[in-house]
């Protein structure tokens, strides 16, 4: 049975410094929007992790900052190669140095550990002093940028700390911070799509996610990878365990509540894989979407902003399956799993197992991830076992 994609729903138009509105929009979207005021919105603060939540959103938020204007006009010199040959620039190493420094500035009484993607390790080499410079510059123009650090000055030496507290290796137990400061660095650097992607672990599991995508289309990306250039972009999502999924502009204007697409028809169902081909193999995803019967042509986009336009409903169903060999990391899923599950969605591996983030920096994985609806998981989940098992015949 086909399910009303776009069930029209009462949206109430609100936004920080005006008052309540008293007049009823219909819209085909389907999620509504809360005033910040509401006693919706007055139950979501008043949840646990609240501090934590308030901490990542504004840590998020001035990374983004920091990126935008990092790929408004990017340097040359902005951009370097890792030891595994994959890019990273000024941005990733100033986001995550700006995420650190703010979530230690905000939350002191708690002991601060941090998983994230980048090491000082270049930066502290003759090679990598101006680099740093540059680094260190673009985070105080940052931080002054924000009222309550004007008086903050971060040296080098700062920066290089501050970068350096995400060598922790998570685990099983206590509090970590998970945080992938570029997602989807490629991305960034031909201007698309990608994602500032901050999550807290508590004893193994996702308790809270963030997900700043500043040029993710408020509006939804639909089926087509044509967006409109004219439509405002910079979204942020955000979900506590128990609390829902919940999307504002980046701009800070809307509060959103959001859930994943209800339909149990695989046919109307578009799905979500990388852009690059390196990263997830597209002609299994082809040929997993062709036994689902899926029509329409696949969105292909940077990042963990995939799993945000999923939370929303912009489309059903992600797939991602690596080459052989590669091993995930907790940083490139975390925040994008609570943002799906807490707006209503399932994400699982290959065989239907759920992701465990508490095994250190690297997920333990059967086979790609997979995500979507709980109503269409058990279609998605045989029609992957049946690719994976014609993949493998076919290779034999
Ligand atoms: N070989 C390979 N296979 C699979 N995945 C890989 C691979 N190499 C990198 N990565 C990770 O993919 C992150 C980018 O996420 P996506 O694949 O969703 O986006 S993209 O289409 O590649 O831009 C990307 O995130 P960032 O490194 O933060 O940009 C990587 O963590
Ligand atoms: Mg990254």
């Amino acid at each position: 049975m086909a399910i009303n994609l776009l069930k029209t729903v009462p949206k109430v138009q609100s936004s920080i410094t005006s008052k309540p509105s008293t007049s009823l929009f219909f819209t085909t979207r389907r999620f509504f929007s809360v005033p910040l005021y509401s006693p919706l919105a007055l139950a979501v603060s008043s949840m646990s992790y609240e501090k934590e939540l308030a901490a990542a959103k504004k840590a998020t938020s001035l990374a983004a900052r920091l990126c935008q204007k990092v790929q408004k006009a990017l340097l040359q010199s902005d951009v370097q190669s890792k030891s595994d040959r994959s890019p990273v620039t000024v941005a990733d190493y100033g986001s995550q140095a700006l995420v650190s420094f703010v979530l230690e500035r905000e939350l002191p009484s708690e002991p601060f550990s941090m998983v994230a993607e980048e090491d000082s390790g270049d930066l502290r080499k003759e090679s990598g002093q101006e680099t740093l410079h540059r680094i260190t510059e673009l985070v105080n123009e940052t931080l002054s940028s924000e009222g309550s650090y004007s008086a903050s000055t971060l040296t080098a030496e700062d920066v290089l700390r501050a970068i350096d507290n995400g060598k922790s290796e998570g685990g099983p137990t206590g509090r970590h911070w998970v945080l992938d400061p570029i997602d989807g660095t490629k991305g960034f650097l031909r201007g698309d799509q990608y994602a500032t992607a901050l999550a807290l672990l508590d004893d193994g599991k996702v308790v809270l996610g963030v997900l700043a995508c500043p040029n993710l289309p408020l509006e939804s990306i639909g089926s087509s990878n044509q967006h409109s250039p004219l439509g405002d972009v910079g979204c942020l999502f955000f979900s506590t365990v128990g609390a829902g999924t919940y999307m504002q502009s980046l701009a800070g204007s809307t509060l959103t509540k959001v859930s994943v697409s209800t339909t149990e028809n695989s046919e109307e169902a578009s799905f979500f894989e990388s852009y690059e081909a390196a990263h997830s193999l597209h002609d299994l995803t082809s040929s997993i979407a062709q036994k689902l019967g899926v029509k329409a042509p696949p969105v292909r986009i940077d990042s963990q902003a995939k799993y945000g336009a999923l939370s929303r409903g912009d489309g059903a169903i992600y797939l991602r399956f690596p080459h052989k060999g590669y091993r995930e990391k907790i940083w490139d899923h975390a925040a994008g799993c609570i943002v799906v599950t807490e707006a209503g969605g399932v994400v699982t591996d290959a065989a239907g197992n759920a992701l465990d983030f508490s095994r250190g920096r690297y997920l333990d994985l059967h086979e790609g991830i997979i995500v979507t609806n709980p109503r269409l998981m058990p279609s998605l989940l045989k029609a992957v076992q049946e690719a994976l098992q014609q993949r493998t015949s076919s290779t034999l």
